[in-house]
Parts: structure tokens; sequence; C-alpha cells
């Protein structure tokens, strides 16, 4: 139809058609800038992020920038991750900013507009999100993103084991009394993508989940073995590679979400240096294909 936006959830089912599960993070720290003969400055942190988009379009589908490498360098920082997000976006690659924002709804909405409003200067495909103040509070943007084709991963059970605290206690009060914080939150965000008025048609929802790669699921109260629904769930996946997890336990560890699991690896990637890049990724690309077929 004239105008209509296609779905995050869509353009992520199309990906994962076309290149696979793996997502490229990039994460430029200062250990591999030095690795990558690179200063570590906001210069150096372009020029890893490009080659590294340079490295992936075509390969893969998606990178995953984490936006805290960039923000170290201040102002000269953004603007080299403007460039960035560009030139990947330009390249056909999904850019999903990790940036894990959260607060109050107005404000939320205002970092909506910072990283999905389409033509903004640091556009993003998706961000990254926490629910911390409440699912409540970060349903304007649900739905903004949905509106405008984009996608958000909200923190549910997170790859660091200081999380578990938090994320494994047990709700006293809510519809979802009883449920884990981390299931409360992965379950407000299924119901929001079943309440879409298509979601009948959609493969896969345009609100996704952040599952760490490295977490219990279980212990974190999640039934990985429940039924797959329309639309299935988009899940970022972070902890493959350098935090422990390998791609050939994707379909253990994730189960019934395992056809909406975004694989990234960040450092384990990038160690690879430039020169070694295009083997590292082309590696994963073929172990991730392997571990989902
Ligand atoms: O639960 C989470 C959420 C986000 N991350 C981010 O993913 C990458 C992981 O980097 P590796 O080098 O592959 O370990 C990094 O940007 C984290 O901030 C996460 O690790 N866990």
């Amino acid at each position: 139809m004239k105008g209509e936006r296609i779905s995050f959830g869509d353009r992520l089912g199309a990906v994962f058609a076309a290149y696979g599960h793996l997502c490229v993070g990039i994460d430029p720290h200062a250990a591999l800038l030095a690795r990558w003969g690179q200063p570590d400055s906001a210069e150096g942190a372009r020029e890893l992020g490009l080659r590294t988009v340079e490295a992936a379009a075509g390969r893969v589908g998606i990178v995953k920038p984490q936006i805290a490498f960039f923000e170290r360098h201040g102002a000269a920082g953004y603007a080299a991750l403007e460039r960035v997000l560009r030139e990947a976006r330009d390249a056909g690659l999904l850019v999903i900013a990790d940036v894990k924002r959260g607060d109050i709804g107005s404000t939320v909405e205002a970092y909506g507009e910072a990283w999905l409003r389409p033509g903004s200067p640091l556009e993003a495909d998706a961000m990254t999100i926490s629910a911390y103040q409440g699912l409540g509070s970060i349903e304007p943007v649900m739905s903004t993103a949905d509106a405008a084709g984009k996608g958000l991963f909200v923190l549910a059970a997170t790859s660091n084991p200081e999380a578990a605290a938090i994320q494994r206690a047990v709700l006293q009060q809510s519809s979802r009394a009883g449920s884990t914080v981390a299931d409360a939150i992965t379950h407000g965000v299924i119901g929001w993508n079943h309440g879409r008025p298509d979601a009948a048609t959609r493969a896969l929802g345009s609100i996704g989940v952040v599952f760490g790669a490295t977490t219990d699921l279980a212990l974190a109260g999640i039934d990985i073995d429940g039924e797959a629904r329309r639309p299935g769930l988009p899940v970022l996946a972070p902890g493959f590679g350098h935090q422990g997890a390998q791609p050939r336990e994707l379909r253990a560890r994730f189960g019934a979400f395992a056809g909406g699991v975004i694989a990234n690896e960040s450092r384990s990637i990038l160690e690879a240096g430039p020169d070694g890049l295009v083997d590292a990724i082309a590696r994963r690309v073929d172990e991730y294909g392997a571990a989902i077929a």
C-alpha cells in the first residue's frame, strides 16, 4: 500500500532469511583500538566502525554499535557515531543502537526521537531500552517505533551475572504476581506485539527483548519450551563469543525462541583485527547457519 512502512519485524525476518542470525557488534574498546593500530580517540572509533561496516555489508544483515564506546569521546565521539550509523544503514545493514535508555514516559519519548525518528542524525533501526521504570513508561515509544517501522529491545534477562538478583525477583503484585521480573517483562512485550491489529499477519513482532546467551533462562523464570505464537518474539542475544556462549548451543539455550534470536558477537570478532575481520565474520556466519538449520 502506498506510503505504508515495512515493520521492523518484517525487515528482521527478511534479514534472517538472507544472511542468518549473526549480529556483529561495533564496540571500539581501547584495547581493540590498540590492536587495530588506531588511536584511542573518536577518529580511532570511527575507523574501526567504518571498517567493520565495510566487512559486514553483504556478509551479515545486522550490526550493533555499542554507544558507550563512542560516547566516551564526547561530541567528537558522537560525530564519529553519526557517520558509522549512516554508512551502516546506507550499506543496507539493520542497525541496533545499544543505548539502554529508560526514564519517565515523556523523556523516553525524546530518546525514541533521538535514535529512531526517521531523519534524526542518530537514526538507527532499533534501540535497546530499559523497563526498570515500568513497561508503561516505554509504551509510547513502542507505538511510535512500530509506526515508523522501527524496533525496540527491552532488557529482560541480561547476560551479566549480577543481573540475576533483580531480574529473577518475584513480583508481589500486578497481573503477573508470582512471575519473575524477567518473565513479566517478556510477557508484557509478547502481549504488546500480539495486541497489534495486524498481529496475525506478522511472522515477527517489532518489539523484542534482550536475553543473554549466557543466562539460564529457566532460572530467570522464562519458559523456553512453550509453544511459539505469532508474531514471534525478536530476541537480542549478547553473550556469544567472548562471554562464553557458543553458536552450537543456540537451540538448547533458546528453545522455542530460537527462530527470533539475533546472536551478537563483538570482541570475539573484532579481535581478529582489520585484516582478519572478513574471515572471522564468514566463519561465524557458517557456525550460526549450522546451529539454526
Ligand atoms: O545483556 C547484555 C546486554 C547487552 N550487552 C552488550 O553486548 C555487547 C557484548 O559484547 P561482547 O564483546 O560480545 O561480549 C556489549 O556491547 C554489551 O554492552 C551484553 O553484553 N549483555
